[in-house]
């Protein structure tokens, strides 16, 4: 079945119910541009009401001094959406021992060799560029053009990112043969604003 995670939540209740409706990763954004962004200080009791689904900190381009605190919150996913080098993200992976995903836009076919580069990384996060001059590097709804994976062979497990809705995703996974999706902005009814009944649709639908 196919994996969900839903990305950038803010509420605790919102993590709970995530979890209970069968979301198997939940992101959180510790990047202050962001309108989805949780600050260090407020994961804690966000943490404690994910279940069985497993927390992920969405970082770009974090210091070591980020790492470390991140993971001393018992965080033992990370999620890099920066421009970190296979070589950073090799270093962050020997450095601390937990699963390391680095995320990559996907605007032309070159953009995908790239995911070969970063040998290091536990699985990659396919997902559409942001759009010129946006500040933050992802989490902008847009979906990227699918036929750029026919015959992609993946040279790691990925999620399929970028745009995805209720009413889109099971198209995504069918064109993409994608084993597992993120969302974020298609479960909002306002910018940063998660909404209980498009997180329930949109698991049901991946999944269905
Ligand atoms: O969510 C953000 O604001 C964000 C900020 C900085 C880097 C990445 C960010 N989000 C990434 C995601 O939420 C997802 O992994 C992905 O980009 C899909 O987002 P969306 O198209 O909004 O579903």
């Amino acid at each position: 079945m196919t994996q969900v995670k839903i990305c950038g939540l803010t509420d605790p209740d919102l993590v709970r119910f995530a979890a209970q409706k069968g979301a198997d990763w939940i992101g959180f954004v510790f990047v202050e541009a962001s309108p989805r962004h949780v600050t260090e200080a407020a994961a804690a009791t966000l943490l404690m009401q994910a279940g069985r689904a497993v927390p992920v900190a969405l970082l770009v381009d974090p210091d070591d001094a980020q790492i470390q605190r991140i993971v001393a919150l018992g965080i033992r996913t990370l999620q890099l959406h920066g421009s970190e080098t296979p070589e950073r993200v090799t270093a962050i992976k020997a450095a601390t021992g937990v699963e390391v995903w680095k995320a990559l836009g996907v605007a032309a076919p070159e953009d995908l060799e790239r995911a070969a580069l970063y040998t290091a990384a536990d699985r990659l996060l396919i997902d559409a560029k942001p759009p010129h001059g946006a500040d933050r590097t992802g989490g902008h709804g847009l979906a990227f053009d699918w036929t750029l994976l026919e015959g992609w062979s993946a040279p790691k497990p990925w999620l399929l990112a970028g745009g995805l809705t209720a009413e889109n995703v099971a198209e995504a996974i069918r064109l993409t043969g994608a084993p597992a999706v993120d969302v974020s902005s298609g479960v909002e009814r306002l910018k940063g604003l998660k909404d209980r009944a498009l997180v329930q649709a949109f698991i049901e639908a991946a999944k269905a």
